[in-house]
């Protein structure tokens, strides 16, 4: 269970300096006060336009960076003060995969688990067992230099999985994917949820809208650092008043008075 309240962070950049001028600076209000919870056994996606904040809310919830203000609770366990206890139940794909290119899939699984402590026999286990949910045993012993971007993907996940987290964060997890990988990825994650997988609490980022209709038990729609909005497909359809949800997500994350329909804005 993930219980997010109130997050905010800005960025301050400098641009233009001379020896003579003092450079000028640029404050990002990447994220301004978004609060959402995502409940076990249920898989919670952001979706938001480029630049909404998406990324920048999963960092500071992986613990990459620190929040301006605001509080993160990972199974009631505060990220910000116990980041170690909370890190433990996550496991978090994030945007770059960083996998070490000369070990071979299965060596960077077990190495990720032996960070977590877990003895190499059990991670092993858990690699072989990962495999099998991920369909990627024919890819376990390769070294990952060469791997597709659906294999390093893959690797990164049962990875990021090893340790059997009881949350799941993933940042836009089907970039780069083929549709075959996508919906074998889209299946992984619906047995995580389900009791059988542990009814993981799944948090994804995504800016693609069938992502959300097909995956997604409760979406936030972040606009501009917020949650512009909150509920399930059919919730947020009907909050919108559209029948379509690529309408209604530009209605919820944009002003109502921009022409909601595809048609209106082409
Ligand atoms: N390190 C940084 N320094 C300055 N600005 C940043 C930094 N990281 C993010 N930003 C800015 O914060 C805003 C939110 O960025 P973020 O990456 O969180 O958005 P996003 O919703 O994930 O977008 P996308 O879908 O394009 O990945 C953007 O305007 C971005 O340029």
């Amino acid at each position: 269970m993930i219980a997010i309240e109130q997050l905010s962070k800005r960025f301050v950049s400098r641009s233009g300096g001379t020896l003579l001028k003092r450079a000028a600076e640029r404050v990002v209000q990447a994220v301004d006060g978004i609060s959402f919870q995502a409940g076990n056994g249920m898989i919670t996606g952001l979706l938001g336009a480029n630049g909404a904040g998406k990324t920048t809310t999963l960092r500071m919830l992986g613990g990459l960076l620190q929040p301006d203000h605001g509080s993160i609770r990972v199974d009631d366990i505060d990220v910000l003060k116990q980041p170690g206890a909370a890190l433990a139940r996550m496991g978090i794909l994030g945007d770059a995969h960083g996998l070490y290119p000369r070990l071979s899939a299965r060596e960077n699984i077990i190495y990720f688990g032996r960070l977590q402590g877990m003895e190499r026999e059990v991670a092993n286990a858990r690699a072989e067992l990962l495999a099998e949910l991920l369909d990627m045993k024919s890819i376990l012993d390769r070294r990952c230099d060469g791997f597709s971007q659906g294999e390093r993907m893959k690797t990164a996940l049962a990875r990021a999985l090893v340790h059997d987290p009881a949350n799941i964060v993933l940042d836009e997890p089907t970039n780069g994917l083929d549709v075959l990988a996508t919906r074998g990825l889209r299946e992984a994650l619906r047995h995580l949820r389900s009791p059988a997988g542990g009814s993981k609490c799944i948090v994804l980022s995504t800016h693609i809208m069938q992502e959300v209709e097909l995956l997604c038990d409760q979406v936030v729609v972040v606009a501009a650092g917020r949650a512009a909005a909150r509920g399930s497909v059919p919730e947020l359809l009907a909050q919108a008043g559209e029948s379509r949800f690529e309408d209604a997500f530009v209605r919820l994350a944009f002003k109502p008075s921009i022409p909601a329909t595809a048609e209106a804005l082409a």
